[in-house]
């Protein structure tokens, strides 16, 4: 599996993926990075210069655990794969904007639409690694750093469940108007991706649709290291 990254995605089981967007706002992708390239990945965090920020969660009660942001230039497989992914989901993007009555503007491509987060002041890159160990959690939260939200984003497992860590669940919650949340655990394999929905979503009703807004976290690791990689496609103020 060294195929280019838009070979790669072009592969994955995209009607799969679009029918459970489309029925639950996330989908998860198959193999889309191989047990090396995860472990490349995991290894960078400890290389401190491609790095922007460092955030340690407790200190701003984001939960327990530390991620730490890219700095440009973002590593060149990293671009590659997050252009491919954003050139396959802005159709995407787009019916779910005219589906919630926004406008269906976003460009076919991860370069127009970068260049205009820039233009309205959101400069800083926003693809990251994250590290939680023993007792570690993410608190539900969106990641939407600026007034220009693309609608979907993904993140990669790069450990291996039940050997490198246990627990430490992917969560997202699905809040509907009037109505009580629910919430959607998602298992992944080392390598797999959960794409889903940034904030809100529409969901087709009875009479016309309606918009639900989701949040995502981690529950609690409850033994060993777990690193993921966030990929979220605007950039941040
Ligand atoms: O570690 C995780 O599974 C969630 C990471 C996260 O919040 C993100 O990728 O935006
Ligand atoms: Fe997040």
């Amino acid at each position: 599996m060294s195929s280019s990254a838009a070979a790669r995605i072009h592969a994955l089981d995209w009607p799969r993926i679009d029918a459970d967007l489309a029925a639950r706002g996330c989908a998860v992708t198959g193999a889309l990075f191989t047990p090396a390239e995860c472990a490349a990945l995991t290894a960078m965090y400890d290389e401190g210069t491609r790095f922007r920020s460092r955030v340690v969660m407790q200190r701003h009660g984001f939960g327990q655990g530390e991620y730490q942001y890219f700095a440009n230039p973002l590593p060149s497989r990293l671009v590659a794969f997050r252009s491919a992914l954003y050139e396959r989901l802005a159709p995407l993007a787009n019916a779910w904007a005219a589906a919630m009555g926004q406008p269906a503007n976003y460009p076919p491509d991860h370069a127009a639409y970068l260049a205009r987060c820039h233009a309205a002041g959101q400069l800083r890159p926003t693809p990251l690694l994250l590290r939680y160990g023993e007792g570690d959690y993410n608190c539900l939260h969106q990641d939407l750093y600026g007034d220009l939200q693309f609608p979907l984003q993904l993140t990669v497992l790069l450990s291996r469940p039940g050997e490198d860590f246990t627990g430490g669940e992917f969560v997202l919650t699905e809040q509907r108007p009037r109505m009580q949340s629910r919430a959607e655990v998602v298992s992944l394999a080392q390598g797999e991706a959960v794409v889903f929905a940034v904030n809100q979503r529409p969901v087709a009703g009875t009479r016309g649709s309606y918009r639900v807004t989701m949040r995502h976290g981690v529950s609690r690791v409850r033994s060993g290291q777990r690193h993921t990689l966030g990929l979220i496609f605007h950039d941040a103020r």
